[in-house]
């Protein structure tokens, strides 16, 4: 179900009006169409070089986002969950070669200028890093920082830039007072939210949120990824959320792309998937999750690791963890298929799972 959000609550951030993105149509970019997706990426690859080797990291990776839409990245550490979004947001490191196509409304990311993503980034796409100080300077105050933000899009004089600086603090929960603030003065939790607030102050189209609550306590965890959720709700944007905790992604996504190994695994509405996994990798993560039945205190794994990107298996890169391995599995790479509406799943096991794929005992 993709969710196209309403814009019917009143947003204190200045002059865009709700439903409205004034200033973008000044900006020399193409804005998405009702029609289109907001973003589009299609095989997007991105290979590191390392010395004298060449790692495969994100492998023919496609998606599409529907304007509003949050749709969340998961996948055990090293899928190339990080890769995909920072090469989207043109920040994927110098040694990566990006190929591919991701279309953000009519505007090609893929090899774009920097020109273009200097006009892009906080107008139409805006990041919110796993630790905040990645976007917060510790010497400025965050309110001249929001403020400058706020100036460096909008023809806007100091004491405006100042209001909506307050304002954005406001909506994230911060009072306008503490603007005067440093970053460090902050705990974690605000910081986070003040990356928010940095993040939406200049309403992007598209928010990517990186692992935006890891290293906080459940209670931060809620208040951010709520924060969040409450942006989203009245501003519009769509989320590009990166998570490897499926809690979240059955709270806060509208659609879920499974990455193993730089690959899809299976993409699909956040509900289908995960109450419906079609790719044994899903299976095997949903049957990782702590029980939470008081009668089941079993905790199942996926036996093994994931492959480094330079020691890939021939075949299917989940092959060696996966209990419905044949030799097919373990030669032929599987591609990507539709196995239901709104659906993709990379297996050559197009067949429902079995429910105790992960948890029946092995034979013995
Ligand atoms: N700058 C880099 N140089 C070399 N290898 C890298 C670099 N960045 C990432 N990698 C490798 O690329 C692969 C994908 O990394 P990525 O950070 O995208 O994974 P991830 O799914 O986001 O994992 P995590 O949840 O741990 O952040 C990993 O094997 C990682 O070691």
């Amino acid at each position: 179900m993709t969710l196209q959000r309403s814009f019917t609550k009143p947003n204190p951030l200045g002059p865009l009006q709700d439903g409205k993105r004034g200033p973008r149509a000044a900006h020399a970019t193409a804005p998405a169409t009702a029609t289109e997706p907001l973003l589009a990426v299609r095989d997007l690859a991105v290979t590191l070089a390392d010395g004298r080797r060449t790692l495969p990291a994100v492998r023919g990776v496609s998606f599409e986002l529907a304007p509003g839409e949050a749709l969340a990245l998961v996948g055990e550490s090293g899928a190339g969950k990080s890769l995909t979004a920072l090469a989207l947001l043109g920040l994927a490191p110098a040694s990566a070669r990006v190929t591919g196509s991701a279309r953000l409304g009519g505007d090609e990311l893929v090899g774009a200028p920097r020109a273009l993503y200097r006009r892009l980034w906080g107008r139409r796409i805006a990041l919110v890093p796993q630790d905040a100080l990645a976007v917060l300077s510790p010497v400025h105050t965050v309110g001249d920082q929001l403020a400058f933000a706020v100036r460096s899009v909008r023809r806007a004089g100091r004491r405006e830039a100042e209001r909506l600086a307050a304002a954005a603090l406001e909506q994230v929960g911060i009072p306008a007072a503490r603007a005067r603030a440093y970053p460090h003065e902050f705990s974690g939790g605000m910081r986070q939210r003040a990356a928010i607030a940095m993040a939406m102050v200049n309403r992007p189209e598209l928010v990517v949120a990186d692992e935006p609550t890891t290293a906080l306590d459940p209670r931060a965890q809620a208040q951010v990824l709520g924060t969040l959720a409450e942006l989203r709700e009245s501003t519009g944007a769509a989320l590009l959320l990166v998570t490897h905790d499926l809690g979240i992604v059955a709270a806060h996504a509208d659609r879920v792309a499974v990455l193993y190994a730089g690959r899809l695994a299976e993409s699909g509405p956040a509900g289908q998937v995960l109450a419906d996994p079609r790719s044994p990798y899903t299976a095997g993560l949903l049957a990782a999750l702590p029980p939470d039945r008081a009668t089941d205190r079993r905790l199942h794994s996926i036996g093994g690791a994931p492959p480094a990107p330079d020691r890939l298996p021939p075949g299917c890169a989940f092959a060696p963890r996966c209990p419905l391995a044949t030799d097919r599995c373990r030669t032929e790479e599987p591609r990507a298929g539709r196995p239901a509406p709104g659906r993709t799943l990379a297996c050559h096991h197009r067949h429902r799972l079995p429910a105790d794929l992960f948890t029946a005992p092995a034979a013995a």
